[in-house]
């Protein structure tokens, strides 16, 4: 099938180089030429693993190609994907002037039937209002379906997660709507589960609140665990072994980043307020994580004996591992807290370079630990899980380890003759 994408991000990418893949037609456009020149040289403006050789391979088959010119595809191509941003307002309502702007386009240009799916993150009815904006723009509604297909990848392993995905959510009042799109994706191995335009778009929001609310759960345990000397890993692992309950998003650590959870939970509670609904449990999800980095802060203070004037390493800037994407990441509020705690802050992180505030970049991990009185791990890449403890040792003036992921195996760290601390790991 001719699919044309909207948006060459993180989702709008990976779904290119998944659908050339399952054989389809692929134009995928950006309003950013600089993404569409480097990808049209081969190279993925993005770290995501595997991502770029499979971009590659099929932009040289012909099955993927990027453009900057949006009007030809919106008036040539029968399917249209949607994947473009869909950040918060400072109020957590959601902003959707990019998608506000390409369905302005896409009324400007539409001669010939299009199924429009609707990849982004939206809050409650919006695609309904899309479906309205249509018809009030003069289109007539025999031309279009819309479709709600909302994504379920991770960063980090998008591409993986592409290809295996859990379910496949398609939202919709057409049926001949759903039955494109399951043909779009009738190679992969997933159940289909077939709602409403808004069913789809909350089925979204429930996945990604529960997620958060689990990390936020373990993490306000791992301050109990802290006051009795319990391992909350254990404790994860051993409530894990429940299948009511799972054994993932149980690790507690420095809290949830990224460009998702911290805005949807915002959006879905700014939803909901609109609704006169009380969500307490999102309050307090939030206020958990906040609240994550100053314990880690603090309990860095009492062990270290003051924090001012201190240096301190941090290793990890991204919000997670194997990303290079540092939005909303606990590891960069970390460090801004601990510069306002009269800290100077020395950094390493395998793929990020440069930040916009003032703490200074050292060429390998080792480097980044030199002279300094506390090191932090606060992303869990896998280099920093199992170091060389003794090098550390004899870069660092001080001995103190912080794990913020509880990701390190303390004895390694103890041999070493360093000081292991972590939340909830006695
Ligand atoms: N990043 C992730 O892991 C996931 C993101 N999502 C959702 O998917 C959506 C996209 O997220 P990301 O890919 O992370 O965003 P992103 O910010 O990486 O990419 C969005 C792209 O859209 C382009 N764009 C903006 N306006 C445009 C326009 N008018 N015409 C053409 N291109 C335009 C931007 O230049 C950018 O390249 C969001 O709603 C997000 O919540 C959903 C699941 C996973
Ligand atoms: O809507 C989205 O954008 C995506 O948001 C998350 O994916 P992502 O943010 O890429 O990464 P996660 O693996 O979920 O991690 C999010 C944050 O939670 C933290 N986390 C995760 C798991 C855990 O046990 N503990 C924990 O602190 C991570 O360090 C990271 O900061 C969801 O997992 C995806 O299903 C969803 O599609």
């Amino acid at each position: 099938m001719d699919i044309c994408i909207v948006g060459a991000g993180y989702v709008g990418l990976t779904t290119a180089a998944l659908l050339a893949e399952l054989g389809h037609s692929i134009h995928c456009i950006d309003k950013d030429i600089s993404k569409i020149k480097l990808l049209n040289e081969g190279k993925s403006p993005i770290h995501e693993p595997g991502l770029e050789e499979l971009l590659r391979k099929n932009q040289q088959n012909g099955k993927l190609i990027f453009s900057d010119d949006r009007e030809a595809c919106f008036l040539n191509a029968p399917i249209l994907l949607i994947a473009v941003g869909t950040p918060s307002k400072p109020n957590g309502d959601t902003k959707l002037t990019a998608l506000k702007s390409v369905f302005e386009q896409i009324s400007r240009n539409i001669s010939s039937h299009k199924l429009i799916i609707i990849k982004s993150t939206v809050p409650p009815s919006t695609n309904e209002w899309l479906h309205q904006y249509l018809i009030k723009s003069g289109v007539d509604a025999t031309l279009f379906d819309i479709v709600s297909n909302p994504e379920f990848l991770r960063e980090g392993s998008a591409v993986y997660d592409s290809f295996h995905p859990d379910k496949i959510v398609i939202g919709s009042s057409s049926p001949s709507a759903i039955e494109t799109v399951k043909k779009i994706y009738e190679k992969l191995n997933a159940p289909y589960i077939e709602t409403s335009l808004t069913g789809a778009e909350l089925m979204k929001y429930a996945s990604n609140a529960f997620l958060a609310t689990k990390i936020s759960f373990i993490n306000e345990f791992s301050r109990i665990c802290d006051q009795y000397g319990v391992d909350v890993n254990e404790i994860s692992t051993s409530i894990g072994m429940d299948p009511r309950i799972g054994p993932h998003f149980l690790q507690s650590g420095l809290g949830y980043g990224g460009s998702c959870f911290p805005k949807d939970l915002d959006a879905l509670g700014y939803a909901a307020r609109k609704r006169r609904i009380k969500t307490d449990i999102l309050r307090a999800v939030k206020k958990v994580n906040e609240d994550q980095v100053d314990y880690y802060i603090n309990k860095l203070d009492k062990e270290i004996h003051g924090l001012k004037g201190k240096q301190i390493t941090v290793w990890g800037l991204t919000f997670k591992p194997n990303t290079d994407d540092t939005r909303e990441s606990q590891s960069v509020k970390l460090c801004e807290k601990l510069l306002k705690r009269g800290c100077s802050v020395v950094t390493y992180d395998p793929k990020v370079q440069t930040i916009r505030i003032p703490i200074d970049f050292a060429p390998d991990m080792y480097q980044a630990a030199k002279y300094s009185h506390a090191l932090i791990v606060a992303t869990d890449w896998q280099q920093f899980k199992s170091p060389d403890w003794l090098k550390v040792k004899r870069a660092m003036i001080g001995n103190t380890i912080l794990d913020g992921r509880n990701c390190l195996d303390r004895n390694e760290v103890i041999a070493a003759g360093l000081n292991y601390v972590g939340v909830g790991r006695p």
